[in-house]
């Protein structure tokens, strides 16, 4: 330790969330110093750029490019790490970790491809590492899970899990903003990305529903086992049938466990407006989380930004802070309990929204049913309407809200659809999700 009154901590990064951490240390000191016993310093901070204007207050003496100076300073027990990015962030918490300090993490890009190479080298040089953070901003998810509910049977986790998204959609939905003057208002506010695409293409929340299926189901989820598709296509047509129809669109993961077989998915789904996530706006977060023996819980709040997130990050902080007061290792990894074994797409289950152009003459629409018939897929609505007036007699846009089926079932209809004369094209699909449950 350091020094008996104080800790000392370096920071790699002093972005969005590095500067919030700073604020965090300056501006909540007195809190800290209550359940610590002892203040927290920082010591060392690594930068791309020394001559950036930043607009917190940290001694310039302590800002450097070299990253020796965080990861080899004597004087610092705790790493930060807020610079995103994989094999340099990899490389430094190695490093980190070889020379005994513990890391604090809230790059999910990392954790999902590393995690189990990092967990083995803090294991190994009996550190800590914690990464609140990475999942759902500000809000304790992975606490809940590894804490609160550690004692039961997690069965379904499923939520809103990117704030850059729903700040989107949100924009999209209620107010009619186009896609890319939401998307900038995200980056502008520190929510997105530094390469948005991860946000937008869904991959920021595989990475982030991977680490939360296997600290939820204790099973090996890699990110290549998370389904995606994200929103950049999206079109305002099916926003205004969803309006019709009583649904709101969100980007949504869903990781299901059950007779010990993961599934694991992130996609734009229509929720019906009852649904508890549907009112989910702006960067907001929330995960709903049903364990055998507690029901359903939900966890809600802020999933981007600055000072949300630099919350989360001081919370793993002072957690580590407090087990190298008390002497002891802290690290909580344990090993997979199950094999991973994915669901078949027989084995789960659905309910969907297609748009359809289809060709309007005779017969068109029995064909389309029998398709849907012909795999016992029954229909919750219909909408049909011409696509322009001038177009009346050509094309006709439909609209099917089928029943819950299974998913190999919906392919099938999705392959069969694509292939059908009357149908000129299949311009999008929705899966719906309706209960929690
Ligand atoms: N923004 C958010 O709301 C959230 C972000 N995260 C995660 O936190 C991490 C940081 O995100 P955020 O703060 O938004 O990112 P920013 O892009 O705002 O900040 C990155 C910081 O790291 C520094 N940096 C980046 N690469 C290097 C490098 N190679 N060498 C030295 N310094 C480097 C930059 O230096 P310089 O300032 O000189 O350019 C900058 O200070 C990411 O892993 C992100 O996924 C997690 C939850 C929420
Ligand atoms: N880009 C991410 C930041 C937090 O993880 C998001 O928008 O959720």
């Amino acid at each position: 330790m350091s020094s008996n009154s104080n800790i000392s901590v370096g920071l790699l990064g002093l972005g969005t969330v590095g500067s919030g951490v700073i604020n965090l240390i300056e501006n909540h000191q007195e809190e800290l110093v209550h359940e610590l016993g002892c203040g927290v310093n920082v010591k060392g901070v690594l930068v791309r750029n020394l001559d950036k204007t930043r607009d917190v207050n940290i001694n310039p003496e302590y800002l450097t490019t070299n990253p020796e100076d965080v990861l080899n300073n004597p004087e610092i027990d705790v790493v930060i790490e807020v610079m995103g990015g994989i094999e340099e962030a990899r490389n430094h918490i190695l490093k980190a970790f070889a020379a005994k300090k513990h890391v604090v993490t809230a790059n999910k890009d990392l954790i999902a491809l590393h995690g189990a190479e990092l967990h083995q080298a803090a294991s190994e040089n009996k550190c800590d590492l914690l990464y609140e953070a990475s999942v759902a901003g500000g809000i304790p998810i992975l606490r809940g899970l590894s804490d609160g509910l550690v004692a039961d049977k997690i069965q379904k986790v499923m939520g809103i899990v990117n704030g850059t998204t729903n700040y989107i959609l949100t924009k999209m939905d209620d107010e009619g903003v186009p896609y890319d003057d939401a998307l900038k208002e995200a980056q502008e506010l520190g929510f997105a990305e530094a390469d948005p695409t991860a946000d937008v293409e869904g991959l920021d929340a595989a990475r982030k529903m991977a680490i939360l299926a296997r600290l939820a189901f204790s099973t090996p989820v890699d990110l290549n086992d998370v389904e995606v598709s994200g929103i950049s296509d999206l079109e305002l047509t099916d926003f205004q049938y969803g309006k019709k129809l009583g649904f709101t669109m969100k980007l949504i993961g869903i990781a299901n466990f059950d007779n010990n077989q993961v599934e694991v998915s992130v996609q734009p789904v229509f929720l019906k407006s009852d649904h508890p996530l549907a009112n989910v706006k702006n960067e907001y977060n929330a995960v709903y989380v049903n364990g055998e023996a507690v029901g359903e819980t939900m966890f809600y709040g802020p999933g981007a930004g600055s000072l949300p997130t630099a919350t989360a990050v001081m919370s793993d902080v002072v957690s580590v802070i407090k087990n190298k007061l008390l002497g002891v290792n802290g690290h909580r990894f344990t090993k997979p309990r199950f094999e991973k074994v994915l669901k078949k797409p027989e084995n789960r289950y659905g309910q969907f929204y297609f748009r359809l152009h289809v060709k309007d003459e005779v017969g068109a629409f029995t064909t389309i049913s029998s398709l849907f018939n012909q795999l016992n897929i029954s229909f919750e609505r219909i909408l049909q309407a011409p696509i322009k007036p001038e177009n009346r007699n050509e094309l006709a846009e439909v609209i099917v809200v089928t029943h819950e089926t299974s998913l190999d079932k919906f392919k099938k209809v999705l392959e069969d659809l694509q292939n059908v004369e009357v149908v000129e094209e299949v311009k999008s699909y929705f899966r719906i999700e309706g209960d929690v449950e």
